[in-house]
């Protein structure tokens, strides 16, 4: 098994190692909204700056679905990749540690670090199958309960994208008092039938893959490798453009033989299987569904009258971003964001990339970033 997993140990950690590390914070046990319970949650982060002694200068960063903590840094030992903002904290850089305390956690149910499927169950063998169903507001839950750990009442800026600005939206509804900036990206305030639809082939690949064994498959020596693959390949179709796909590969031929001879590959075949590979190499299949359900819960009216009724009680200063390339998150759920949100500004940033253009326009983004979260920003209203 090629999978990389990392689950945090359990126990508390404290912020006293050096800056960009991952460690670790034992938040307690959890009663999940939908019934479940875990009994001691571990978050793992990383954190850049210096938190002031009023701890109020701190920014959450929320990563996207197969993200993580590391947000900017070098590949290393626990980092596969190298971070996925680079360049956009640091001493003035967009996040600016000069000012800031920015802290990014790895999301509940997740692999790297943080409490997910392959954490241990209480009896000592991984959670696997077991790890129960987590919603959008289960992970924001934890990291309140992690800001309370960390004695961070109330977040100078929450900010991320696609999963992450779900993330981003939940917490600004559910703690509207704790969140002073908020900052959501090629995100929505719910999951549309169109983007559970694109879900549900790729959690049906993987748990079809004979190598899942019910989710039960650590220490077996096999992983859902191929499952995880075609998910991958599914998923990263809606993250880019056809006008980026179309662009940048046409109707090329990856090998020698031509594309509609025998044996042939379109480049933009080996393109998605090269993209397979790696997330299969990186991310573990278990996170890939529970974080694929977790983003399927996702509904900030839930229970509060409507998406509108629950946006309008937002008192963030509220920045959404939408790409106008994103057909997984068209611009139309962005607009609906703001338009609901008091005082909330929309900026569509132009990108071939399409949803991925969050990840990939860094200098757009980063631009957006640094103004908005200036304290003297603009007020709402
Ligand atoms: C720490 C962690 O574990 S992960 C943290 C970082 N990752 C994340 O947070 C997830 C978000 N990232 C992603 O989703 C994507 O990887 C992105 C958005 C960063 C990719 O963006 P881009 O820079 O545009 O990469 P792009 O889609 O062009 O792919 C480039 C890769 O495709 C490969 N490629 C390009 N064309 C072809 C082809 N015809 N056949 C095979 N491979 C190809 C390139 O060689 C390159 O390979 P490499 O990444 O191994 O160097
Ligand atoms: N490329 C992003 C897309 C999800 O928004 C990721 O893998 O996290």
């Amino acid at each position: 098994m090629s999978v990389i997993v990392e689950a945090g140990p359990a126990g508390p950690g404290r912020i006293e190692d050096p800056p960009g590390d991952r460690r670790y914070l034992s938040v307690g046990p959890v009663d999940l909204e939908t019934g479940g319970h875990l009994p001691d949650v571990v978050v793992a982060y990383e954190s850049w700056g210096t938190l002031d002694a009023e701890r109020s200068n701190a920014i959450l960063i929320e990563h996207a679905l197969t993200g993580d903590t590391h947000v900017v840094g070098p590949m290393g030992p626990g980092h596969p990749s190298p971070g996925w903002w680079e360049g956009l904290i640091g001493p003035g850089r967009p996040l600016d540690t000069d000012r800031f305390f920015v802290v990014a956690t790895n999301v509940l149910g997740g692999c790297r670090g943080t409490t997910g499927p392959a954490s241990a169950h209480p009896d000592g063998r991984p959670w696997g199958g077991r790890f129960p169903y987590v919603t959008t507001r289960d992970q924001v839950a934890v990291e309140a309960l992690f800001a309370d750990a960390l004695g961070i009442d109330r977040w100078a800026g929450v900010v991320g994208g696609s999963m992450g600005g779900m993330r981003v939206l939940e917490w600004a509804v559910a703690f509207p008092e704790r969140v002073a900036a908020a900052v959501a990206l090629a995100s929505t305030a719910y999951a549309t039938a169109d983007q559970i639809a694109w879900c549900h082939p790729q959690i049906v690949a993987i748990e079809s893959d004979p190598d899942f064994q019910g989710g039960d498959y650590y220490g077996t020596g096999r992983a859902p490798e191929t499952g995880l693959g075609i998910a991958r390949r599914i998923a990263h179709i809606t993250y880019r453009s056809d006008e980026e796909l179309s662009g940048r590969f046409g109707r090329d031929a990856q090998t020698q033989l031509s594309p509609v001879g025998e044996g042939g590959q379109f480049a933009v075949e080996s393109y998605l299987d090269h993209h397979a590979g790696k997330l299969a190499g990186r991310f573990d299949a278990n996170s890939y569904v529970v974080l694929t359900r977790s983003m399927n819960s996702h509904d900030v009216g839930r229970g509060r009258g409507s998406v509108a009724a629950a946006l309008a009680t937002v008192t963030a200063r509220t920045l959404v971003v939408a790409i106008d390339s994103d057909r997984l998150y068209p611009v139309r759920l962005s607009r609906e964001i703001a338009e609901a949100v008091p005082g909330a500004r929309l900026a569509v940033l132009r990108s071939p990339h399409g949803h991925d253009g969050f990840l990939l326009e860094t200098a757009l983004v980063g631009d957006l970033l640094r103004e908005h979260l200036l304290p003297s920003g603009r007020p709402i209203g």
